[in-house]
């Protein structure tokens, strides 16, 4: 990605908050049109990035610049209103003394864009409630309408900090389809923090992994799930069963048996990485694993299985409902689907 095509362009940029250095060294590109998530644990400083590239947080070294110019530099901070951008959070900040039409006129006020405020409630399909107050909303309302005020300022550049995350599931899952397309639409460089994989493997183009202040590994949402460099960017992203084991000519001798390294790394990896989805199940009345759970969640089985040794494994996938808790199995294994720490 060149950094021509870029909205919004950090380079080596670095947050300290009271002292404490909270981001650093951060190299990013925010293309138009394009979604990029940013996962990370508690702490990692997703805020603070999204923040920073707001104008609410100063850099302390570093720049972030827009094809318009500077917007940030350590003695310069561009103020928030003059960046053209629209900011979603997870409480969504409406106006309470205005209506939902109002509050979404509220954000057209800096641009004569195509549509009115009644188009864009018809957009989240609200158009009914046009006049009703935000108390008078549910929550999943709400966050349409914050997404419609943040999108009717026609942005450049859209921020949506766990934006969907005090939904209840089944309506976090249709809010975000709706909004991608949305997002998509509006051709605005988009940056989405979330503490959700499915969120971020769902809606991202690119996902940016941040931790203790630092992008660890970027990439786009498939490579990211099999291939995750660090068992944080692993775990950051679903369940994964993590096997250690001894080398020996290029194998590594696990409890599964010989996985082979088949790319090239700088260094010898230590651990095989594999998701409950990469392992199947095989029934073997000596196999070296006994069943010790089972549960159905989201239409998948899990089995937990346990070796002698004490090594606990989780599957999932259409495995064999008929397998028992206290059943001897063997284990197999994808070797397209193993990543590599
Ligand atoms: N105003 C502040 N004063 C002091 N420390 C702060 C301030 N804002 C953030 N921090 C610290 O900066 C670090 C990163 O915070 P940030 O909110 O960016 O993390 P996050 O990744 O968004 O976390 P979470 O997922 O828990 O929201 C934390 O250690 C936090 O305590």
């Amino acid at each position: 990605m060149s950094t021509t095509e870029a909205q919004i362009s950090l380079k080596d940029v670095a947050c300290e908050i009271a002292g404490k250095r909270i981001l650093d060294g951060i190299v990013l590109d925010l293309p138009r049109g394009a979604i990029t998530v940013v996962l990370g644990p508690s702490g990692a400083g997703k805020s603070t990035l999204l923040r920073a590239i707001a104008g609410f947080e100063p850099v302390s070294a570093g720049t972030i610049t827009s094809p318009a110019g500077i917007m940030s530099l350590p003695s310069v901070t561009l103020p928030p209103e003059k960046r053209r951008i629209g900011v979603v959070v997870q409480s969504n900040a409406l106006f309470p003394h205005m209506t939902a039409a109002e509050n979404v006129r509220f954000g057209m006020d800096r641009s004569d864009g195509p549509r009115s405020a009644q188009e864009w409630l018809a957009k989240v399909e609200l158009a009914e409630r046009a006049n009703a107050y935000p108390h008078e909303l549910s929550g999943g309302e709400q966050q349409r309408i914050a997404l419609a005020r943040a999108l009717a300022s026609q942005p450049d550049v859209v921020l949506l900090d766990e934006a969907f995350s005090s939904l209840d599931q089944q309506l976090r899952k249709s809010m975000r389809r709706d909004a991608k397309l949305l997002l998509k639409e509006a051709d605005a460089a988009v940056l989405v923090v979330t503490h959700d994989p499915d969120e971020a493997l769902e809606l991202a183009d690119t996902i940016v992994v941040l931790n203790d202040g630092r992008i660890v590994q970027e990439g786009v949402p498939e490579d990211l799930y099999w291939r995750p460099q660090s068992i944080v960017a692993a775990r950051l992203l679903g369940e994964v069963n993590a096997l250690s084991g001894t080398w020996h000519d290029g194998v590594l001798k696990t409890a599964i048996g010989d996985i082979i390294l088949s790319e090239i790394t700088e260094k010898e990896p230590q651990t095989a990485l594999l998701r409950p989805s990469a392992l199947s199940l095989v029934s073997s009345s000596n196999g070296p694993w006994t069943v010790i759970e089972k549960e159905f969640s989201a239409g998948y089985r899990f089995v937990t299985i346990k070796e002698k040794n004490g090594e606990i494994l989780r599957i999932s996938g259409h495995t064999d409902v008929t397998m028992k808790v206290g059943d001897k199995v063997d284990v197999a294994f994808d070797p397209e689907r193993v990543g590599w720490v």
